[in-house]
C-alpha cells in the first residue's frame, strides 16, 4: 500500500472529519421541501416549482448563471417563506442539524435582518427566532449523537442604507448567539466604503467583522475592505490571485496587497463551487485555492450557499480532493484556519482545536492501521 492511497480520504472518512464552516447564509441553505411546505402555510404563490426535488433543480440551476446578480435574484424565493417567527425557528433549527449531519462541529451562519420585516417581525424578533432556532438545532443534533456550535452573523445588505443599524443590532446581541457582522450584496458598483460608519462603530465597540469582497470585483474592493474599514475577514477574497503573478518558471511574485494579505494571515473565506456559478472560476482544478493554499494564505473552505449550489462542507471538501488531491492532514488544515479564525473567545478556539478538531482527523488518520483487508483492496473508496 502507497502512502498516497492510506492518505486519500474516502467520502465517508470526509464526511466524518470534524469542519468547520465561517461563510455560510442561513437563507441559502433551507431544504427545498420546508420551502414548499413553508410557502404553503403563509400563502406564499411565487415558487416557480413546487415539488422538492424540482425545487432544488431549480435553485441550482437558476443560481449557475455567471453573474453575481442573477445568482442573487433566487433569494427573493427563500426570503419569502422566511418571513414569520416560525418559519426563521424552524429553517434555524434544520441548518444547525443538516450542518451538524455533515460533520460540521462550528458554523457562523450569515443572514441579513433586513429581509425579513415583510409581515411585522422587528429586527431584535427576526435575531431572537433565529437565536431559538440554532439552539434548538443545536439540541437535537446532540440527541442524533452529533455536536455543533452556530454562532450568527449579521449581514447588512450593501445596497441599502442600514448598515449602522444593523452593526448596532450585531453589537446589543453580542454574547447572546451573534458573533459577528457582515455586507453582502451586489459588490460592483457597491463599495465596501459606502458603509464606512458601520465598520468604525463596529471597531470603537471592539466588535468583529468580515466584508464580501474580491468575488465579482477585485483588489480595489479587498484594498477597501481591509485598510479603509478593517475587515477581520474576506469573504471570498478568491481574485486577491490578481495581485499575484506567477512566471513560466513557477516562480511567484506577490504584490503588495497579496502580500499584506498572506503576511497578516487575513483568513479568506472561499467558496469554490459559488464561485463557479457566479463565474469567479472556471473549474474546481483552476480555482486559485490551489494556489493559495500553496503559498501558504490563510485559506478557509466554505459552501457559501448550499441550496443554491447543492452542496456542503463535504461536497466541498469532496470537489477540493477530487482536484487537488489533498489529504487528511489537508483537510485538517484547512479546520484549523478556519477554527482559529473564528469570532468566537480564543480559548474556546484554542479548545475546539486541540480537542476536537485535532483528535478527529487523528482518529481519522489511524483507520488504515486496523484494516485487516487493506492489502488486498486497490482503491482508498474501498478502506471504510
Ligand atoms: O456570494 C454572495 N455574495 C454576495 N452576496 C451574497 C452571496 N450569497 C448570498 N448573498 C446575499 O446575502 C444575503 C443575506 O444572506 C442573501 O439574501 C443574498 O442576497
Ligand atoms: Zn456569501
Amino acid at each position: 500500500m502507497t502512502s498516497q492511497i492510506r492518505n486519500t480520504p474516502s467520502s465517508e472518512q470526509i464526511r466524518r472529519a470534524p469542519k468547520v464552516l465561517l461563510h455560510d447564509h442561513l437563507d441559502g441553505g433551507l431544504r427545498p421541501g420546508t420551502i414548499v411546505e413553508l410557502a404553503q402555510e403563509t400563502g406564499y404563490s411565487g415558487l416557480p416549482e413546487t415539488d422538492p426535488g424540482k425545487l432544488g433543480v431549480w435553485f441550482r440551476e437558476a443560481a449557475d448563471s455567471g453573474s453575481l446578480e442573477r445568482y442573487l435574484e433566487t433569494f427573493a424565493h427563500t426570503c419569502a417563506v422566511m418571513q414569520t417567527r416560525e418559519a426563521l425557528v424552524r429553517v434555524a433549527a434544520e441548518c444547525a442539524e443538516d450542518l451538524a449531519g455533515d460533520g460540521v462541529v462550528y458554523a457562523e451562519v450569515r443572514y441579513a435582518p433586513e429581509q425579513h420585516l415583510e409581515r411585522g417581525l422587528t429586527l431584535e424578533e427576526v435575531v431572537e427566532a433565529v437565536n431559538e432556532g440554532f439552539r434548538e438545532g443545536e439540541r437535537r443534533a446532540r440527541e442524533n449523537g452529533h455536536r455543533v456550535r452556530v454562532g450568527a452573523l449579521l449581514t447588512a445588505m450593501r445596497h441599502a442604507a442600514r448598515s449602522l443599524e444593523i452593526a448596532e443590532l450585531a453589537n446589543r446581541y453580542r454574547d447572546m448567539g451573534v458573533v459577528g457582522f457582515d455586507i453582502a450584496g451586489a459588490e460592483a458598483g457597491f463599495p465596501p466604503t459606502r458603509h464606512l460608519d458601520a465598520f468604525e462603530y463596529l471597531k470603537r465597540e471592539n466588535n468583529h467583522f468580515t466584508i464580501h469582497a474580491g468575488e465579482a470585483f477585485g483588489l480595489p474592493s479587498i484594498w477597501q475592505a481591509l485598510q479603509w474599514c478593517g475587515a477581520d475577514r474576506l469573504g471570498h477574497g478568491v481574485r486577491i490571485i490578481d495581485d499575484i503573478e506567477v512566471a513560466q518558471d513557477g516562480s511567484v511574485t506577490l504584490g503588495r496587497l497579496a502580500s499584506y494579505v498572506r503576511d497578516k494571515r487575513v483568513p479568506l473565506e472561499l467558496c469554490p463551487s459559488s464561485n463557479l456559478q457566479t463565474g469567479a472560476a472556471d473549474s474546481y482544478a483552476e480555482h486559485p485555492i490551489g494556489l493559495l493554499r500553496r503559498l501558504h494564505f490563510r485559506v478557509t473552505v466554505n459552501t457559501d450557499n448550499r441550496l443554491m449550489s447543492g452542496t456542503s462542507m463535504s461536497g466541498e471538501f469532496e470537489h477540493l480532493v477530487d482536484a487537488f488531491g489533498y489529504s487528511l492532514d489537508d483537510l485538517q488544515w484547512f479546520s484549523v484556519n478556519a477554527m482559529k479564525s473564528a469570532f468566537i473567545p480564543f480559548d474556546e478556539r484554542l479548545a475546539m482545536i486541540n480537542d476536537v478538531i485535532k483528535p478527529g482527523y487523528a482518529e481519522l488518520k489511524s483507520e488504515w492501521l486496523f484494516q485487516q483487508t487493506a492489502s488486498t483492496r486497490g482503491s482508498s473508496e474501498d478502506q471504510v
